[in-house]
């Protein structure tokens, strides 16, 4: 399968300043969702899951086709609760429909990284929405009840090595799980909605004890109410992820240009570029004093 970027001619960086901003006062605005979390951390997972169904093998999946659009993917068990961030979306679509629902989700995305205060992701429009039979069948986003030799072979199928693999998985210091969506439960109380290096540091600082949780699943739970799933504490448990976990511990700068090529290179897999496609840097909200 080859997906070729579009390149939309008759639109510019500010077309998509402006989606960007739309979607940035949009979070500003709607703070009370889910216990004051706001929309960030959901928005991160749309544009991961949409993409997450990427396979090097035969290029198919990823983010080009916009087919997390389709009931098919949505009734995947891992897009539980993504319906919200999909509702989220519906306005912006409406206000702005020359955008795909690839670019648009990749987007909302990036717009959330950078708004919770993560580093500055690179972002190129040109998915192209496909009919529903080149939705990927359902299976490919990866399951949480499992340890690194998993977790290395799930990212290999997305192309990443495992300093991205590490860093990728550092979006967990957004947001929580949800019993109602995974089975999963926690962090209680203060989920975070700002993006830091803080998954790493509580990984390696916190005690954590493995019990089955009230859905009769397995996780880590801390003292202070933290918890962690089994492949984010497997990232802990093999010497050569563990070895990188450190290092972003300790190097939060490190951390987060890692995480700006990876997330980057998530959100494009599958896609040929070129030459003349434009790559964009958003300004955040603050820095046009918005
Ligand atoms: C082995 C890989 C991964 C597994 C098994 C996994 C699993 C999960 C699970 C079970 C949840 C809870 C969903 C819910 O109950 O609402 C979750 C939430 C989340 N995941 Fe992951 N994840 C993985 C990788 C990633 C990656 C690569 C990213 C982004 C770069 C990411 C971003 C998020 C975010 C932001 C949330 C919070 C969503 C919210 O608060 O609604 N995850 N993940
Ligand atoms: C920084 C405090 O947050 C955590 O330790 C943590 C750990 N694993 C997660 C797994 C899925 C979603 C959210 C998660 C999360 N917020």
């Amino acid at each position: 399968v080859v997906h070729i970027a579009a390149v939309n001619k008759d639109r510019s960086f500010d077309d998509y300043q402006r989606i960007y901003n739309t979607i940035a006062e949009k979070i500003r605005e709607e703070d009370e969702y889910d216990g004051y979390i706001g929309y960030g951390p959901i928005l991160v997972r749309l544009g991961w899951h949409s993409s997450g169904t990427y396979d090097k093998n035969d290029n198919t999946g990823g983010s080009y086709g916009g087919t997390m659009r389709f009931k098919l993917e949505q009734s995947d068990g891992a897009n539980n609760g993504l319906g919200n961030a999909r509702a989220f979306m519906e306005p912006i679509l409406k206000e702005f429909p020359w955008i795909s629902h690839g670019d648009l989700y990749t987007l909302g995305a990036v717009c959330a990284v950078q708004e919770l205060q993560g580093p500055k992701v690179k972002w190129r429009p040109g998915r192209v929405d496909m009919p529903e039979d080149t939705t990927p069948k359902n299976g490919r986003l990866p399951d949480a009840a499992n340890g690194a030799d998993y977790v290395r072979n799930f990212y290999a199928r997305l192309n990443m090595n495992d300093r991205e693999a590490v860093a990728l998985t550092g979006a967990h210091c957004l947001g929580r799980t949800h019993l109602k969506n995974s089975g999963f439960d926690g962090p209680w109380g203060a989920a975070s909605n700002s993006f830091t290096n803080e998954f790493f540091v509580n990984l390696l600082n916190e005690q954590w004890k493995l019990q089955k949780n009230k859905a009769g699943n397995m996780q880590y739970d801390s003292p202070k109410g933290y918890m962690m799933l089994e492949t984010d504490y497997a990232l802990v448990q093999d010497p050569a992820y563990l070895k990188i976990v450190k290092e972003f511990a300790n190097n939060e700068g490190a951390f987060f240009k890692e995480f700006a090529s990876c997330f980057q290179k998530l959100l494009e897999n599958g896609i040929d570029y070129p030459k003349d496609a434009p790559t964009y840097v958003f300004k955040t909200l603050d820095e046009q004093d918005l």
